[in-house]
């Protein structure tokens, strides 16, 4: 097929095009989320369950409970692990915490341990608790000492540093904390708010794990929608994420249950969100809850007024003046005075699913908000459209979930759609399975559990279609982000871990390439064929001068290509980067390089041929003016 190519742009490349969506489901807590410990402080978990002990083990004896504390260390944190030192043991009694399913040690790292602890009853104990990280089968990697008083009726927190001097085979380690056996028989501790980081990108408190957080930046994201998705929502009204409830000290943060079928800590919280935007360049598209709650309930009209008030604080808590809005000089007590970057504030989640509600629910929250905020751009979350909302929305967010096939057939989802003002946030979509009768099932029968080279590349044949019509689609996000392998609540995700390794998924270079090669303006040139299997488009970064040709075979054999540059002078050798493999090739964590990009270089000038493998993706840049 031969590619005649516009000098004449037709839009600018809206700078948001490439983004992130992100909430956690099994992303955060575990993954993103530096901290090591899992159930750290016991919230939301019954006292005297299986489950209130989930992720923590007695260590030689020790006995270990979760009780209801009758003097809580904050109202938020009713739980406490209650330690009994039995008679007649020796050496080190007391109890580990295995992680989020192991916890990676790595000689040279310092960790930052803490706990708060204190004697239910008093005693004229005195003495030594080891602090320790441990392989699990006993070797110690480091260890520290503090002395724990009985007089210590009061909570106390006490917080160390530990500093492996050895990198162990595996992260089958634990943290563990111990009293003497001998000098401490007979004695009972509580324990609550225990926390174990490590190092954290950019050195942040409380902040993002090193190496998934490298992943998310090496893609050159331009926004972060968060904190949902579905996880914004609750499954019922009172288990609503809230902006309020996930702010200051850990031990106020009383954590909720999350809508993928685990607690979440909250360590990981709005100005934790905020402070990360800030460190990976990223701009914010922040969701306010929106009257409706998973489980199927609408909050009435004349019920709303809290959940805007709420709203109105939560926004202000970002951008408000610290002289002059409560929520706002909270942020500065938290240590940012400044206004944080927001443009985007999304009114809910997939309303689509309570689309009747949302007509008066995005009335009362998008007239509310626009009246507060008037230069922040509030997206509506129903169908384009249908329902017909007042006020008419600016923006929409879009989401699909389809086969590669439909991919591929649907590049020109947007060539259609009216310029009338509206643009859109293709806010989640990816291929998720080859079967189209049954998108949302299991691996047996469709399901992808990671990406492949052919859901990659059906992906970027659409994106070649958003990129065409970016002068309507203004940010577009593969969903969802992340995911810890051994928790999975959903797959395919663009980037896996575990407690050990970041998996660059085929997707995730889909992403990163069109992302590092947006260019600041689209220039038209011949149609691909709609019912085709071959798609490009085509941007030029003036700074550079460079042409930028992205070209997506959804088809396992290769395809040639002829481009016509209209330019008066086009170098004679171009850059090439290709991502390609068979249909299911797929990068895991028992095949984690299986495929990458390739640069090389290439033969161009004004007119010049390439030659696209099956299931590729390819962005050719070349110099011209
Ligand atoms: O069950 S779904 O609605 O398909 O869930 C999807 C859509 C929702 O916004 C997001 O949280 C989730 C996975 O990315």
């Amino acid at each position: 097929v031969t590619v005649s190519v516009s000098a004449t742009a037709s839009h600018p490349i809206p700078t948001t095009l490439w983004g992130q969506m992100y909430e956690d489901i099994s992303s955060g807590d575990g993954g993103l989320y530096a901290e090591l410990l899992q159930n750290r402080a016991f919230q939301q978990v019954t006292p005297g369950t299986t489950a209130s002990l989930n992720a923590w083990q007695a260590v030689n004896g020790g006995g270990i409970s979760v009780i209801r504390e009758t003097v809580p260390v904050s109202s938020a944190l009713p739980n406490a692990l209650h330690l009994t030192i039995p008679s007649g043991l020796t050496g080190g009694v007391g109890f580990a915490n295995t992680g989020y399913f192991g916890i990676k040690v790595t000689s040279g790292s310092t960790y930052t341990a803490s706990f708060f602890y204190r004697f239910p009853t008093a005693s004229s104990f005195r003495g030594p608790a080891t602090i320790s990280l441990q392989t699990n089968s006993g070797q110690v990697l480091a260890s520290t000492t503090v002395t724990l008083s009985g007089a210590q009726t009061a909570w106390q927190q006490v917080t160390v540093q530990l500093h492996p001097t050895t990198t162990p085979g595996s992260t089958s380690n634990r943290f563990v904390i111990t009293l003497d056996g001998a000098a401490a028989a007979g004695q009972v501790v509580n324990f609550a708010m225990l926390s174990l980081f490590p190092p954290t990108f950019k050195g942040r408190a409380n902040g993002m794990r090193v190496d998934i957080a490298e992943a998310l930046v090496e893609m050159g994201p331009s926004f972060f929608r968060f904190p949902g998705g579905n996880n914004l929502e609750g499954q019922t009204v009172a288990t609503r994420w809230q902006w309020n409830a996930t702010l200051g000290p850990l031990v106020n943060r009383p954590g909720r249950v999350g809508d993928w079928s685990y607690v979440n800590t909250d360590g990981l919280g709005l100005l934790e969100y905020l402070n990360w935007c800030e460190d990976s360049g990223m701009q914010a598209i922040m969701a306010v809850w929106a009257g409706f709650a998973l489980g199927g309930t609408s909050v009435a009209e004349n019920q709303l007024g809290p959940y805007i008030q709420q709203a109105i604080d939560q926004i202000n808590f970002v951008v408000g003046d610290p002289t002059r809005s409560a929520p706002a000089t909270l942020r500065a007590s938290l240590g940012h005075p400044a206004p944080f970057t927001l443009n985007y504030v999304e009114i809910g989640n997939e309303d689509f699913f309570a689309s009747t509600s949302y007509i008066y629910r995005w009335r009362n929250f998008a007239n509310a908000l626009k009246a507060q905020f008037p230069n922040i751009h509030f997206i509506a979350t129903s169908n384009t459209f249908n329902p017909v909302l007042s006020p008419n929305p600016t923006e929409y967010d879009v989401h699909v979930y389809q086969t590669p096939t439909w991919f591929a057939q649907n590049s020109f989802f947007y060539d259609g759609f009216q310029r009338n003002g509206t643009k859109y946030f293709e806010g989640e979509y990816a291929a998720i399975s080859t079967n189209p009768n049954d998108l949302f099932g299991t691996p047996a029968n469709g399901r992808l559990v990671f990406p492949t080279m052919q859901s990659a590349s059906g992906e970027a044949a659409f994106m070649t279609g958003l990129e065409r019509n970016s002068d309507i689609v203004f940010a577009a996000a593969y969903a969802p982000l992340l995911n810890h392998v051994s928790g999975s609540q959903w797959t395919p995700n663009l980037v896996s871990f575990d407690s050990n390794t970041v998996y660059r998924s085929t997707s995730f270079y889909v992403q990163k390439l069109f992302s590092l090669n947006r260019g600041d303006e689209y220039l038209p040139s011949t149609l691909p064929s709609r019912t085709g299997t071959l798609f490009w488009s085509v941007v030029r970064k003036r700074s550079t001068n460079q042409i930028i040709i992205k070209v997506s075979n959804t088809a396992g054999t290769a395809a040639p290509l002829t481009f016509v540059l209209p330019f008066g002078t086009v170098a004679s050798t171009g850059t090439l980067q290709v991502l390609q493999g068979a249909a299911t090739a797929s990068n895991s964590p028992t095949t984690p390089n299986a495929v990458a990009p390739v640069i090389s270089a290439l033969a161009a000038g004004k007119t010049f041929n390439y030659n696209a493998p099956g299931f590729s993706v390819s962005v050719i840049t070349v110099t011209a003016q």
